[in-house]
């Protein structure tokens, strides 16, 4: 901290929980760029912009709360782990971090693949022209109805989820006179490093069939004497908001070590594996998330290492990353209500959003960053809880933060980060009204997801 700028020094810091921040940013006008899309800047008069629009004239002009989409710097996300993977591999956005047509388009244009886990995902991504053969097809709990259509479609991969699964898609794909391509989704045993809730590929949860005990040998059985299907590889995925590189490489040891063991026994060496998506960004800057050119490097090594030592074909690889291209990309922007100091403990900064946009920090403990971005300011650092409107006291977006101790209704705060699961987890909790995204590219804002109206409420509501 600059005690020049702060002469007062922070308030209420002595609260801080033990472990978390270690105190306020030496600067709290200055934006970390690892935490902030690439075309953020504060300009001269101490307003922030992204991608040359200022944020009060964007709140202007579409109001708040709402999410402003950095163009160009999901572009440059989607082509750096194009150019990382290469011709070799497959990049597979996941949908479920954020989709809408405008973004489907982008990746198409980018040449990224799309992995979507609904019907109403799919719908999206083959509306905007999204070609069926670079869409797959995920859920642990696919509806007749969605494989049917996808099948229809012409998608170019379903993982299958369990044995039901196996069946029933083959089932489907016969009657619709198709081979469907699929991949088995395994779960590989190992413990990612990350928040309970969002681990995969440990046996007791949901998702995948398990190598332990034969299943997934087993699995593997059955799809390859099935007329509908052509089994083409087998699919991992291990979690996510993952920094640590050991866990994918052990799943990929341990899905190349299945593939062998698919070649003993039926002589078939299946061409393709994903390793599913998962991997961390900073939401604060603490974090140190790893880039694509280092995460394609030690996938395509251990894969190669792996295939040569058992004497096998490197398979094509694919991987399904969604926080990582788009979480960076988006900030949300909200106007300060209230501002409630509670003496000796911390001051509250109410928002006119909350958890209907954010629920990441009630469901996850996750943590995020704010900035003032309306202006700058040299006041004392404040520790502050930034909360939304609900009723609900676990309504937290930011729940420890510093901000300037003058921050004042009227204000307008950013918290960045917020491009993955955010707006495609909203709910409309207390009858909120689901925020617009907003594209920003070049010094002009186009709303990509128009903002949800009280008529839309009534409208549900049939009586
Ligand atoms: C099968 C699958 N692929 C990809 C992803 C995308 O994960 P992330 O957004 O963490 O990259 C998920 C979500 O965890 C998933 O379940
Ligand atoms: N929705 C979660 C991640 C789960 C990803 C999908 N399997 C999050 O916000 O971190």
């Amino acid at each position: 901290m600059s005690r020049s700028a702060h002469p007062a020094g922070p308030r209420h810091a002595d609260v801080l929980p033990e472990g978390h921040y270690a105190g306020p940013p030496a600067d709290l006008n200055s934006l970390d760029a690892r935490v902030w899309s690439r075309t953020v800047r504060r300009d001269a008069d101490g307003v922030v912009t992204v991608g040359g629009l200022d944020v009060k004239t964007l709140a202007e002009e579409f109001g708040t709360p709402a999410y402003f989409l950095d163009e160009e710097d999901f572009r440059a996300r989607c082509r750096a782990w194009r150019e990382a993977f290469g011709t070799g591999a497959d990049v597979y956005y996941a949908g479920k971090a954020f989709l809408s047509r405008a973004v489907v388009r982008w990746l198409t244009e980018e040449g990224l693949n799309l992995d979507v886990c609904s019907g109403g995902e799919l719908v999206t991504a083959l509306d905007a022209g999204m070609p069926a053969e670079r869409i797959a097809l995920h859920g642990n709990n696919k509806s007749t109805e969605e494989i049917t259509r996808a099948v229809e479609a012409g998608v170019g991969r379903i993982v299958l989820d369990s044995f039901q699964e196996i069946a029933r898609v083959a089932h489907i794909a016969q009657r619709l006179g198709r081979r469907q391509q699929v991949q088995i989704r395994v779960t590989v045993g190992v413990e990612a490093h990350t928040h309970e809730f969002i681990a995969t590929a440990h046996e007791d949860q949901k998702f995948g069939i398990a190598l332990a005990g034969g299943q997934a040998a087993e699995a593997v059985r059955r799809a390859l004497t099935l007329d509908g299907l052509e089994l083409t590889g087998i699919h991992s995925h291990i979690g996510s908001q993952i920094f640590d590189m050991a866990g994918f490489e052990v799943s990929a040891r341990r899905v190349v070590q299945l593939l062998t063991e698919v070649r003993d026994e039926h002589g078939v060496e299946l061409p393709e594996i994903d390793l599913g998506g998962g991997l961390g960004i900073a939401y604060t800057s603490d974090d140190d998330p790893r880039e694509p050119h280092e995460i394609a490097k030690a996938l395509g090594e251990i894969v190669t290492k792996e295939c040569e030592a058992a004497g096998l074909s490197v398979p094509r690889i694919s991987v399904e990353p969604g926080r990582a291209i788009v979480g960076p990309t988006a900030f949300t922007l909200y106007e300060v209500g209230t501002v409630k100091e509670l003496e000796g403990l911390r001051t509250y900064v109410s928002v006119d959003g909350g958890m209907s946009d954010n629920i990441r920090t009630a469901l996850y403990d996750a943590e995020y960053t704010v900035a003032l971005v309306s202006r700058t300011s040299d006041a004392e650092p404040m520790l502050s809880r930034v909360v939304g409107k609900h009723c609900e006291s676990g309504d937290i977006i930011v729940r420890d933060a510093f901000l300037p101790s003058d921050v004042a209704p009227g204000d307008l705060l950013a918290v960045p980060a917020t491009g993955a699961y955010c707006r495609s987890m909203a709910s409309n909790y207390n009858h909120a009204l689901r925020p617009p995204v907003v594209a920003v590219a070049e010094g002009s804002g186009r709303v990509i997801v128009r903002r949800e109206t009280e008529e839309d409420l009534l409208r549900l509501d049939v009586g």
